[in-house]
């Protein structure tokens, strides 16, 4: 076992981990190649909302083994740390029944956000009714650093899920439902902290950061970006847990007043021993009573929203009463819904009755803070790629149209290593993995002739339709985003599509070049087409490296900005399209 896991293999863990959905709940359905779990029961006839939840794998139980009575009607899973794609996730829609609305809870990242908000607009055009809620409740960065990509979704994500899909449960209709789950979503603040980040299998132990002098890494998140801060050695617990607690408290991001009702929820972030975990539970309680002046009315201690083995935990606070005062007029409270009956087994035992917590006591809290708005992307509508069937065409336009995938397949391929470290440092090490599952399927698909390249047109869309179902991740969601854009524009001039198909993809995302994304390559690229290809592609290379020195706002890397490594390191998405581009460019030269 060199890499130290009992899985050597991402794949084989992720398989089986999916199976064990239906072990554990036989009325559960698996795809194992979608990466989808649903409930086969017959849903209650007073029911007409399924809510749905998904995201990268390696979170257990999120969201797997969420799914069952009162809980998810299916969950949709990509790879490690990556999002699934929209694909994915239309099918996992399409496995709920066709009279419900459909709740989609997305947790708050990037390519999470491109592949849901695009399944649910797919969905829409079949006639499905689909809502969707996108969940954030990090606290330990300031609003200035994550201001374009929004707060981490951590511990709020489940919680979310339980009490939307109990309102659901209940009969409420849709909008209550949605209502209900933003409710939620918007009053949960979380802070995470752990000694050790977390270890993918199939990679080197020795991959996994260590910190000889480091006591915790404070304000984690959940796919191994480094902590917001570093705490020494010389730190108490009941220090490190008393700042948790006050850094929930006090973020611009959640009021906390005087007499709010509170729930505390001390998540396991994987590998922290169950002592340690219910250690916490007893110092938070303990300093929550004493330095605040707050009995929880419900304390949950579990593993809710995991990160592979990371040896830490997160704490939340959720402000109960402002939460229920935002839907009152709905007639149930969170608290209630939080304490509804469900058959999934990886959800908490709640014990006693609802009164015997209705007697606990409040909040009282000195410090008053604002809340500042969050701002995220827009999605605008899309219009959805048609698959287009192959044909034979043997021109010497379709040989060289051949060859330059393959060229530019074979330079991504090339560069996945330095991919992987640089994620590795800036990210959450998967970038490199994502894009070299395009261009190994692209190619796939080339030599079974599935690509068709007697018409840009159809090429293109082909093209978006592999990488959609083959990448997942952010880049897989902007790379079949550009490409269907490209099909939609080109005609005979492909440099005039590249750029038409440029105008598109910005609308979907707000990177420009100097925000240390792969648009760092692109945007050049097109810019300079009109001098030739490789000297746009050149440009792609400068722009790619000019990364390195650039601080991120968006994408994974927006909340590693902290980690001095990062500044030295390029952007792996925009030096993966480079190497692309490049490759194309040296099959035109040939
Ligand atoms: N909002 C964005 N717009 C354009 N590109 C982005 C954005 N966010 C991230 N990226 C690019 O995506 C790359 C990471 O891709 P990927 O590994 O698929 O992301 P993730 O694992 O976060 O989903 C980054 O290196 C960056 O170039
Ligand atoms: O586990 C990871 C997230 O759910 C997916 O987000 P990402 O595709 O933006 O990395």
């Amino acid at each position: 076992m060199s890499t130290k896991h009992i899985f050597d293999s991402q794949s084989i863990a992720l398989d089986n981990a999916l199976r064990s959905a239906n072990a554990l709940n036989p009325t559960l359905c698996v795809d194992i190649p979608r990466g989808i779990v649903y409930d086969t029961r017959p849903p209650s006839p007073h029911r007409s909302v399924s809510v749905v939840a998904g995201g990268g794998s390696g979170h257990n139980p999120c969201h797997e083994n969420l799914v069952g009575k009162g809980l998810l009607q299916a969950s949709v899973s990509g790879h490690i740390f990556a999002s699934p794609s929209s694909s994915q996730i239309v099918q996992a829609i399409e496995r709920t029944p066709s009279h419900h609305a459909i709740l989609l809870i997305i947790n708050q990242y990037t390519g999470d956000r491109l592949n849901f908000n695009l399944a649910a607009q797919r969905a829409r055009h079949t006639g499905r009714i689909v809502h969707t809620v996108t969940v954030g409740d990090d606290v330990s960065l300031p609003p200035t650093a994550i201001a374009k990509v929004g707060r981490r979704g951590l511990t709020a994500n489940p919680l979310t899920c339980k009490v939307a899909a109990a309102a659901a449960e209940r009969g409420l209709d849709i909008d209550s439902v949605r209502r209900i789950a933003e409710a939620v979503a918007q009053n949960v603040a979380t802070i995470g902290a752990s000694p050790e980040h977390c270890h993918l299998p199939g990679r080197s132990a020795a991959e996994a950061h260590t910190h000889p002098d480091t006591y915790v890494e404070l304000g984690l998140g959940i796919h191994n970006e480094p902590g917001a801060k570093t705490v020494k050695d010389d730190t108490s617990p009941t220090k490190l847990i008393g700042d948790m607690l006050r850094s929930t408290l006090t973020s611009p991001y959640v009021d906390f007043k005087d007499g709010d009702k509170v729930i505390l929820v001390v998540n396991n972030l994987g590998g922290l021993s169950l002592l340690e975990l219910y250690a916490v539970v007893g110092v938070a309680s303990d300093l929550l009573s004493k330095e605040h002046n707050m009995k929880p009315m419900r304390t949950l201690a579990d593993s809710f929203m995991t990160s592979l083995n990371m040896p830490g935990f997160s704490l939340s606070l959720v402000n109960v009463t402002a939460a229920d005062g935002l839907v009152r007029d709905t007639g149930v409270s969170i608290l209630e819904l939080l304490h509804d009956p469900t058959t999934v087994s990886a959800w908490p035992e709640m014990g006693g009755t609802l009164s015997d917590y209705e007697s606990a006591g409040c909040m009282k809290h000195e410090g008053l803070v604002r809340r500042d708005a969050k701002m995220q992307e827009h999605s605008p509508p899309h219009r959805m790629v048609q698959a287009v069937p192959s044909t034979q065409d043997t021109s010497t336009r379709r040989q060289l149209i051949a060859a330059i995938i393959t060229s530019a397949c074979d330079a991504v391929l090339a560069v996945e290593p330095d991919l992987t470290r640089w994620d590795t440092v800036a990210g959450d090490g998967d970038c490199g993995t994502t894009l070299s599952s395009g261009a190994t399927a692209l190619k796939g698909a080339l030599q079974r002739d599935e690509i068709p390249l007697h018409s840009y047109k159809e090429l293109f869309h082909a093209l978006s339709i592999v990488v959609e179902t083959s990448m997942g991740g952010t880049a897989g969601a902007l790379f079949a985003l550009y490409f269907g854009a490209f099909a939609n524009a080109v005609e005979e001039d492909v440099a005039d599509g590249a750029r038409k198909a440029l105008d598109q993809l910005k609308l979907f995302t707000s990177a420009r070049v100097g925000d240390r994304t792969l648009m760092d390559a692109l945007i050049p690229f097109c810019n300079h087409l009109n001098h030739g290809v490789m000297y746009a592609a050149q440009q792609a290379t400068k722009g790619a490296e000019n990364t390195a020195t650039m601080t991120a706002t968006l994408g994974r890397a927006a909340y590693c900005t902290g980690n001095d490594d990062s500044l030295t390191v390029p952007d792996p998405g925009a030096t993966g399209v480079s190497a692309i581009l490049m490759g194309i460019a040296e099959c035109f030269q040939n």
